[in-house]
């Protein structure tokens, strides 16, 4: 078995993501989160799945940097995270909501990065059409977000975060705020995304659903405080499709993270906000 608290060796392939015994209070003394240990390979989708309050979203900010461990580490292809460019490697977060800027067409926004780098107008106008045609929005260029439908906000502001080519995204609940329809859409696109490009994704949900359908590997929290369960590997082929949904397979693997859930609950927590 791994050591919990010391990175891998020089010698073998670097995890993206290494989180040793970190955990979290906050400087008003909420306890958020008891030590984390959890390595993440190149290419893995993994989801952290659990109620409100049981500390994925302290977890992603702390992936990021945003947050630091009160206590433990977290390395990103073996470097802090003030590293990483040092590693070749690049992180994006993408929140809940879209923070695209009311005033700017759909390409001043995803372009933002780049202008703000200062990369030439006409580069970086030839890799902002490359990201709007990936997540379907090359038509829209010049639309405001106001003009735009949440979900295709959510793929403008995903769309800028792909601008930088991270080889890690961060997801907090991206889809949470859109109707079923339209989440499972951009469900399916991001995995469209995720495999096309090579990605690493650690996501945020309280879904069970979109965890199943998404995952290669499911981290199951509980709150209060917040911590780790219990992981799951989701063994099914990819591309996930519709009818994978509807599936004996789905409902089977869906059924194990719900009774991981009541589980956790029955150690002396309550289940709330974990939808099916
Ligand atoms: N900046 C902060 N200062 C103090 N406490 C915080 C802060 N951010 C989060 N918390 C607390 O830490 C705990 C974990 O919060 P966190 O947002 O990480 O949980 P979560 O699982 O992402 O919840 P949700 O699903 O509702 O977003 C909660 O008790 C929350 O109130």
């Amino acid at each position: 078995m791994a050591d919990t608290d010391t990175p891998t060796p020089a010698g073998s392939p670097p995890y993206a993501v290494e989180i040793l015994s970190a955990e979290k209070t906050y400087p008003n003394g909420t306890r958020a989160l008891m030590p984390v240990d959890l390595r993440i390979a190149p290419g893995e989708f993994v989801t952290l799945l659990g109620p409100s309050g049981c500390g994925k979203s302290t977890l992603l900010k702390m992936i990021a940097g945003l947050h630091a461990p009160s206590d433990g580490r977290i390395l990103l292809w073996r470097q802090p995270v003030d590293q990483l460019a040092r590693t070749g490697h690049g992180m994006d977060f993408v929140f809940q909501s879209p923070t695209l800027m009311p005033w700017a067409d759909v390409r001043r926004n995803v372009r933002l990065p780049l202008d703000l780098a200062g990369v030439p107008r006409a580069e970086a106008d030839a890799r902002v059409d490359e990201v709007l045609k990936l997540v379907g929005l090359e038509k829209f260029d010049r639309a405001l977000p106001r003009a735009l439908s949440g979900g295709m906000q959510m793929r403008a502001s995903i769309a800028r975060g792909l601008l930088t080519r991270p080889d890690l995204l961060l997801m907090d609940e991206p889809f949470g705020a859109l109707d079923e329809i339209t989440r499972h859409r951009l469900d399916a696109d991001l995995l469209a995304l995720w495999k096309q490009r090579g990605l690493t994704v650690v996501f945020v949900t309280h879904s069970i659903h979109e965890a199943v359908f998404l995952s290669t590997r499911v981290v199951v929290m509980a709150a209060r405080p917040g911590r780790v369960v219990e992981e799951f590997t989701i063994d099914e082929p990819y591309p996930r499709s519709a009818d994978f949904m509807v599936s004996e397979r789905f409902a089977a693997q869906a059924r194990r993270l719900q009774e991981s859930l009541l589980r956790a609950s029955q150690a002396g927590l309550e289940p709330e906000e974990v939808s099916a």
